[in-house]
């Protein structure tokens, strides 16, 4: 909300001043005064006087009574107009279609300017006329974007879910319909209350549109052009006002629409916002990575209602040239913006507190993922990094044959594009100069995840973030991938993993050392195997014991649920859950205790429990 302050206060301030314009202390607006014609300004009159001596400052004051009723009377007459016609033609289409949308066009065939001199003969000018003409000249945009939006909305999968519950129409057009095309419309107002203002200037300005001697913007323009010489201040009043209150109008929208829509940004864009909030490092405190990648106390913060949230708390760990990580925890827990922090993605309502990410760079350099600019991270991506996402129907554009990210990836980093096909057969494609060729709808599910795979191992990266690549697999495609990624672990030594997971069994088949995760924290990390077969967390234990097995009689689940992030308990944030929780847990956050090289976990009995 603070967003909109400024534009609203100045938009307010516009406003207000033409609303009160009446009981505002100015001299009358068409008062002349020829003895004192184009005086400059004076104590008595701020802004000079007019070619009939008339006071400029009152004329502006009263002429944005005339200039913005006109505007903001046209846009919105022609937004509602516009919207009620796009969203119908574009959500029943057919006759519909034609009867709205494409009726609506029609006025789009005529040029502006002689349609409003045509509705002006036929009307006569005025305020009124104008806004009319105005109405009709802008109501066909909006039916466009509004037409085009709702296209696109209609068929996502929950205006689907809404039709499948039997939910009445008018009600899925107004309430899940309009707010999701909303953004683009504040966005087409903006631009058409700016455009009316200037076109009612125009229309004004040409003895089409305010009738003189009633002030407004266009006609003051108009009148100061033949004295511009003489007095050019008179022209620079009215198109300040004008453009002034174009600029603020633009400003606000903007900032309403981001407002709007909660997956916009709300915070400083990825590069700004880390460098502003992490202190920044002496070359002496740097750590080195002992292997390829090394974090340390990765503390990440989300808005929340009242003030930020942590939701990725204090995480550490290493990972080794060709060794896999696994980071497993349930929904929540923070594994996969621990992902994207390292691939320098986050999202931007997502801030950086505090953190180092070091990675070991081809060319030798230590080099702090948090603290590069977007720029530097960019040359790293694809190259040095890469990532697999977990669905790979929207991972891939649907516009694009499967091959050209993939030559694209290969030529961002120097290599030559002709690879494609042997990296398809790589990964397994059975005919893979076809798959090149083919889109992605063309492709299973499974060949669509081999084909990001094929563009993410493209430039041999030193380490490859994979964000449950299976998740959105069935169960045989799971299993073909995860043997097509031990393979190219196998065949491409030095590559280093994070495989990003909430399925144990998966992580059990292809990790070389697991990071548990709880409420964004880690709880427990070391080698697979000996987390697998001796957990030192009751966590971890309970998630292995709810891995589904053979016998589907004897799963156990963990009850509760993973607490929010704004709601973490005092003590340990696995204590309300935990079998083994003593007082002191409730009370007490535990530290992450290490035991040994290679193990770690946070929990106050690990002692007793292993
Ligand atoms: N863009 C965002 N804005 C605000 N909060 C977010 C955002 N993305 C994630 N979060 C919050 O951060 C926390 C961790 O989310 P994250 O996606 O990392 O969990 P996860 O362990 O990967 O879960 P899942 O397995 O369901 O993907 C959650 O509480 C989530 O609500």
């Amino acid at each position: 909300m603070q967003k909109l302050l400024m534009p609203g206060l100045l938009l307010t301030v516009i406003v207000a001043a033409a609303l009160l314009a009446p009981v505002l202390p100015l001299p009358d607006p068409v008062r002349q005064d020829v003895g004192a014609r184009l005086a400059g300004p004076s104590l008595a009159h701020w802004a000079g006087q007019d070619e009939y001596g008339r006071d400029v400052l009152a004329r502006l004051v009263w002429g944005a009574r005339v200039s913005l009723s006109v505007a903001f009377a046209a846009s919105f007459l022609a937004a509602i107009a516009g919207m009620f016609l796009g969203v119908l033609g574009g959500y029943f289409r057919g006759l519909v279609e034609l009867a709205t949308v494409r009726a609506a066009e029609v006025v789009l065939c005529f040029p502006p300017l002689l349609l409003a001199l045509l509705v002006v003969t036929l009307l006569g000018p005025g305020a009124d006329t104008l806004i009319f003409c105005l109405a009709i000249l802008f109501a066909p945009g909006f039916a466009r974007v509004a037409y085009a939006e709702t296209l696109a909305t209609r068929n996502l999968d929950y205006v689907t879910a809404q039709t499948s519950l039997g939910t009445p129409t008018v009600r899925i057009l107004m309430r899940t319909l309009l707010p999701n095309i909303a953004a683009p419309l504040i966005v087409q107002f903006s631009l058409t209350i700016a455009a009316a203002l200037l076109l009612e200037s125009g229309l004004s300005f040409l003895g089409l549109g305010v009738v003189p001697p009633a002030p407004s913007w266009g006609l003051m323009i108009r009148s100061a052009r033949a004295t511009m010489e003489q007095a050019p201040l008179l022209l620079v009043w009215p198109c300040l006002a004008l453009s002034g209150t174009v600029l603020i109008l633009n400003l606000l929208c903007d900032r309403l629409r981001d407002v709007l829509d909660p997956r916009g940004s709300r915070a400083r864009p990825g590069f700004l916002r880390t460098l502003a909030a992490l202190p920044s490092k002496r070359a002496t405190s740097m750590p080195t990575a002992s292997g390829l990648l090394s974090v340390r106390g990765l503390t990440l913060e989300a808005p929340g209602p009242h003030g930020p949230i942590p939701v990725v708390r204090g995480v550490e760990f290493d990972v080794a040239p060709g060794e896999t990580v696994a980071i497993v925890g349930e929904s929540g827990s923070g594994k996969t913006l621990t992902g994207l922090a390292i691939m320098g993605l986050l999202p931007p309502a997502i801030s950086v507190v505090s953190g180092e990410i070091v990675l070991s760079s081809r060319s030798g350099q230590q080099l702090d993922i948090l603290r590069l600019r977007e720029r530097e991270i960019r040359a790293l991506r694809g190259g040095d990094i890469a990532m697999v996402f977990q669905d790979p129907s929207s991972s891939l554009n649907p516009l694009h044959r499967t091959g050209s990210p993939i030559a694209e990836s290969l030529r961002a980093h120097g290599n030559p594009g002709h690879r494609v096909t042997e990296l398809l057969r790589r990964v397994g494609l059975p005919d893979p100069s076809r798959a090149a060729r083919a889109y992605p709808h063309e492709l299973s599910g499974g060949q669509r995840q081999r084909v990001m795979i094929a563009t993410a191992i493209a430039n041999h990266p030193r380490l490859l973030v994979a964000d449950e690549p299976t998740t959105a697999l069935d169960v045989t495609v799971q299993a073909q991938i995860l043997d097509l990624l031990s393979d190219l672990k196998r065949s491409d030594q030095g590559m280093g993993m994070i495989f990003v997971s909430h399925n144990l069994a998966v992580v059990s088949e292809i990790a070389d050392r697991v990071v548990v995760m709880y409420a964004g924290q880690v709880v427990e990390q070391g080698p697979a195997a000996e987390v697998f077969a001796h957990p030192h967390h009751p966590y971890t234990a309970a998630l292995i014991a709810s891995t589904p097995e053979d016998d589907i009689d004897r799963l156990a689940t963990i009850a509760g649920a993973v607490p929010q992030p704004w709601a973490l308990p005092q003590g340990c944030s696995f204590a309300p859950r935990c079998g083994h929780a003593t007082p002191g847990c409730e009370s007490q956050a535990p530290e992450l205790f290490r035991h040994g090289e290679r193990r770690a976990a946070r929990c106050l009995r690990w002692r007793e429990f292993a």
